[in-house]
């Protein structure tokens, strides 16, 4: 048996839905390998201002940065040629370059890409240094990225069955439905620990609890509707809410507005950090966005949820994603221009009906994929062994399992 360290190069980022997969794979191949006796070397190639850049380090990953640029996407020649697009498309040439030395000096046993605009000067450079490129999509759609960078790859794994029918014939020959890592300390939290910290605060362990989350950068949007219906929210609820980092200031002055006897019902965060899984075990019904990655996450715990997609997720991906589970009867979708009554007649009787919460939570669980970690794993190290795709693993369903 080989017993030479194993070298991964990772790369991906931006967001919160780019970087945990690749995290997560990385803590689950180094599991992997140890159980056999192995060592795991990583590289992560990331930006210096996505969350990688935070996460990585605090892992203890060794991290390095590239230059690279924003991808835009659009129909009008002008906005291409855009100052700011012209920039950035001349930084992508360096990034290859830089990401080109990191790999040949690395000499990784597989590069995986989970996405964003890093990981394609990333993906380039693996494919000029002859290394095996595994991507990973969270999203039904390939994301710009990964369409870039889907003929260089030797296996690119989805996380729905809906892309295979999406991709080209070169790429189906390659993809494999492994659906979305998902951090396993999220789907092991604990509502006791968060209702003793939360019950400091004010929280009514007789009441339920609603948590709000925008994604790792919040939302506007839903920072707007919870704080029109806050204060009947929090007549008949606890309410912890995720707006964003830079929201904290302005809605802190707005719930010192509050009365008296409902503020301490309501917890306002920027960034759930390590208290996520418990804040997540206590939740009762969630309102959220609905990226790939809070739906991986809140489908493996079986959440009661009401989505309100950003519509302007590449090719309405959160709209759609939202949708699906709506029609399978596992969340609520709100679209478009949501009102105040549209979010209270969402969530009045899931919050008055404990039945109804359970039999949502359970139809969405019905959607959940909490193996998709072990299967990215599969197929990183079948692909640095050279075996091919097996066809047994294409097509395999997803949704719903
Ligand atoms: C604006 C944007 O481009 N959104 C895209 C981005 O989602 P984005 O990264 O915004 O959102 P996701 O839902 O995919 O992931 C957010 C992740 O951050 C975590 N989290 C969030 C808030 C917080 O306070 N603490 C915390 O840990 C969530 O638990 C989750 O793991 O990538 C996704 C996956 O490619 C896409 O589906 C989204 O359309």
């Amino acid at each position: 048996m080989n017993s030479a360290p194993f070298r991964l190069v990772v790369t991906g980022g931006g967001t919160g839905g780019h970087t945990y997969p690749a995290l997560t794979a990385v803590r689950t191949l180094q599991a992997r390998l140890a159980a056999q006796g192995r060592a795991l070397e990583t590289l992560w190639i990331g930006t210096a201002t996505g969350l990688e850049a935070r996460v990585a380090p605090a892992e203890g990953i060794p991290f390095t940065t590239v230059a690279t640029g924003k991808i835009r996407r659009s129909k009008n020649p002008l906005k291409l040629a855009s100052p700011a697009n012209v920039r950035d498309m001349a930084r992508v040439p360096l990034g290859v370059l830089q990401a080109r030395r990191a790999i040949d000096r690395f000499q990784p046993d597989v590069v995986l890409a989970t996405g964003g605009y890093v990981a394609v000067p990333a993906g380039l450079a693996a494919r000029m240094c002859h290394r095996p490129l595994v991507l990973h999509e969270q999203t039904v759609r390939l994301g710009l990225a990964n369409r870039k960078l889907a003929a260089s790859a030797a296996r690119i794994c989805v996380s729905s069955e809906s892309t295979l029918a999406l991709l080209p014939e070169s790429a189906r020959q390659v993809a494999v439905v492994t659906g979305n890592p998902v951090r396993p300390e999220v789907l092991s939290g604990r509502a006791d620990k968060a209702v003793q910290a939360l019950q400091l605060w004010g929280f009514d362990r007789q009441l339920p609890t609603v948590y709000v989350t925008g994604g790792a950068q919040g939302s506007q949007q839903i920072n707007e509707l919870v704080g029109e219906v806050l204060p009947w929210l929090l007549q008949q609820t606890n309410v912890v809410h995720q707006c964003g980092p830079d929201n904290v200031e302005s809605l802190r002055a707005r719930a010192a507005g509050l009365p008296s006897e409902l503020a301490g019902r309501y917890y306002l965060a920027g960034f759930v950090g390590p208290e996520l899984p418990d804040v997540l075990a206590l939740a009762d019904v969630v309102i959220s966005r609905s990226g790939a990655g809070t739906l991986a996450e809140l489908t493996a715990l079986g959440k009661p949820a009401v989505f309100v997609p950003l519509a302007s997720s590449a090719g309405n991906e959160q709209a759609h994603n939202a949708r699906h589970l709506q029609e399978a009867g596992a969340a609520v979708a709100l679209e478009g221009d949501v009102t105040v009554d549209q979010v209270r007649i969402a969530l009045g009787p899931l919050l008055a009906d404990a039945h109804l919460r359970r039999g949502m939570a359970e139809r969405a669980r019905a959607y959940g994929r909490p193996d998709a970690a072990d299967r990215l794993v599969d197929e990183i190290l079948s692909c640095a062994s050279g075996q091919p795709v097996t066809a047994g693993r294409r097509g395999e369903p997803f949704l719903p399992r």
